[in-house]
């Protein structure tokens, strides 16, 4: 069924539920009426003819339910169609990531690709596989919390509480922490909460340093060489940098001959392997080119500002001996930026998936009309529910972290970072009540170019790797596991408003003036 239609049936069953509930209505105050002027009445009047008017009126009650009933099948027969479309979907990707190998939160094989269990799982494996050490029951909690007096009081004077069991993991990728639940006597509470701040103490020394830099920046070599040199003779750190940087600091003098370098960029994706500290010196996007050369867990980043905007850089270049002695002793305040993991799927490839490895955005994935001129029609949807129809230039799927860049500009809202959510925002949408949507961190969207799509859509992936999604193409992404851990400057809250403050000059406004019109 193409959106358009399924709109309109849906569109026909709103009416028609409206219409069952807006008849339930008026029947319940009908009947009533009826009722009670049959009881007062019925004294004035002789019985009989009220009786008659009571069936009459018991008929027309009975009509209705009827009326409603159907209204109820027919929804009924709807949801089951689409739970069936979306079951089959499922079982499709669940088959694909057999092949793909990747892990889910069931335990050992296959993360599945839009990161859900399925919907029998949930219902038959409660906690057993899903969440069978995490989940806790809360008569558990009750019964080791209760003294024998305790429940004797309880019991003589309540009930007790209806037991329930709470349970993580099962949506969104099941890799995530969660917070630690508490089930004192049946009250949830949350005792720790993912997104405070978090302190990174070194259990060993760290020996080994990454330096990624901005290119074709005077600045930034002067600055790397003398990192570079400060770190080595001072510190007694291992350096590995770029090859273009290498090369760089060896037509400087050639006692940077100790530096390290890969030859083969596969090598790329054994460094998180070796690396204890990655320093960028940079803008924002030094930062995202650092995060895009981890495809899995990410070494701590420290990012130092050489760029002229600096969101996610709160370290000044001038002070950076200061900043690497304290970070290199510890602790470190850390900002855990999580990141979108991202498959596109083709249309014509049916069972495969396009890439082998998810592509990972600590910013954002955008999904929008390129150098066409045709409006973009996305479908959007959220686990199983369907979203919305954008009609504009496109979307904007951010995480907190890419909230102040291109979201921002779009009219998103601006989020920290550490707010585990995911950004839902609209780009010039041809519609006056489109307004942009913050989405909990656990959900997988997935966003489709519907077959009667008049052009392609484009895909790019924190403003880079464009790919074309023509019609029947799809984009499904979910949080990923591997967030980008950011030192902080002080802590992940006073950074981000220091950079929105000195950033975007937020709410900047001269002070009012004392003179003028007061108060009586
Ligand atoms: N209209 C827009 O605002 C717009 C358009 C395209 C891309 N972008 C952003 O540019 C990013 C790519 O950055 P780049 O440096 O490689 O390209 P770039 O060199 O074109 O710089 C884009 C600008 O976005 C800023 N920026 C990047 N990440 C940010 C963040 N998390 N918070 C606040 N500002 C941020 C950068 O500081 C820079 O000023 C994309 O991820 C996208 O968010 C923004
Ligand atoms: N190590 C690198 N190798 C190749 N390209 C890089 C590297 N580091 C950054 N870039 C690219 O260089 C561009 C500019 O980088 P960056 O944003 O850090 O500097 P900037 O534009 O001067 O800073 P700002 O964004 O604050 O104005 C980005 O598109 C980024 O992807």
């Amino acid at each position: 069924m193409s959106h358009q239609e399924s709109d309109s049936q849906g569109t026909r069953n709103t009416t028609r539920s409206q219409q069952a509930s807006g008849l339930t209505k008026s029947l319940s105050f009908d009947s009533e009426k009826v009722v009670q002027e049959y009881l007062q009445q019925s004294v004035v009047k002789g019985v009989d003819d009220h009786l008659v008017e009571f069936s009459e009126a018991l008929r027309t009650v009975a009509k209705a339910l009827r009326r409603v009933a159907e209204g109820k099948a027919s929804a009924q027969a709807e949801a089951a169609e689409w739970k069936r479309k979306y079951e089959l979907e499922r079982t499709r990707n669940l088959q694909q990531d057999q092949k793909k190998g990747h892990y889910d939160c069931k335990g050992k094989k296959a993360e599945n690709l839009t990161g859900q269990c399925s919907l029998e799982s949930l219902a038959n494996d409660k906690s057993e596989k899903c969440c069978g050490r995490d989940g806790i029951c809360s008569h558990e909690v009750l019964r080791d919390g209760e003294t024998d007096s305790d429940s004797n009081l309880v019991s003589s004077r309540m009930r007790r509480k209806a037991s329930f069991r709470l349970s993580w993991g099962c949506n969104g990728s099941g890799q995530h922490k969660h917070d630690i639940v508490s089930f004192e006597r049946g009250n949830i509470t949350t005792a720790v909460r993912s997104s405070k701040q978090i302190s990174l103490r070194w259990e060993s020394q760290p020996q080994i340093v990454l330096i990624l830099t901005k290119p074709n920046s005077t600045t930034v070599q002067i600055l790397c060489a003398e990192m570079v040199r400060w770190l080595k003779d001072q510190k007694k750190i291992n350096i590995i940098v770029e090859p273009r940087v290498k090369s760089e600091l060896l037509t400087e003098s050639s006692y940077f001959n100790f530096v390290q370098t890969w030859e083969d960029d596969k090598e790329i994706q054994f460094l998180h392997t070796k690396i204890d500290l990655v320093v960028t010196l940079g803008g924002d996007g030094t930062v995202l080119w650092a995060a895009r050369m981890f495809k899995g867990p990410v070494p701590p980043v420290v990012p130092f500002s050489l760029g002229s905007l600096g969101f996610m850089t709160p370290f000044h270049s001038e002070n950076y001996r200061e900043y690497l002695d304290s970070i290199l002793r510890g602790p470190i305040s850390i900002t855990l930026r999580h990141r979108l993991q991202c498959f596109v799927i083709r249309d014509g490839a049916k069972d495969e998936l396009e890439t082998e490895e998810p592509i990972l955005v600590l910013n954002e994935v955008t999904i929008d009309r390129g150098i066409s001129s045709y409006l973009t029609n996305l479908e959007c949807y959220c686990d199983t529910s369907f979203v919305t129809c954008v009609q504009g230039d496109g979307l904007i799927i951010s995480t907190t972290s890419g909230s102040t860049a291109y979201s921002l500009a779009a009219g998103g809202s601006m989020v920290h970072p550490q707010v585990p959510g995911i950004l839902f925002t609209p780009i010039c949408p041809h519609s006056l009540s489109f307004r942009p949507l913050i989405l909990p961190e656990y959900v997988t969207l997935r966003v489709q170019v519907p077959f009667n799509s008049r052009g392609h859509a484009w895909a790019s992936f924190d403003g880079k790797d464009r790919k074309q999604l023509a019609a029947g193409d799809a984009l499904v992404c979910s949080m990923a596991p591997w967030p980008v851990p950011t030192a902080c400057q002080v802590d992940s809250t006073t950074d981000f408003l220091r950079s929105i403050h000195e950033g975007l000059h937020w709410n900047l406004r001269k002070p009012q003036l004392l003179d003028g019109p007061r108060e009586p």
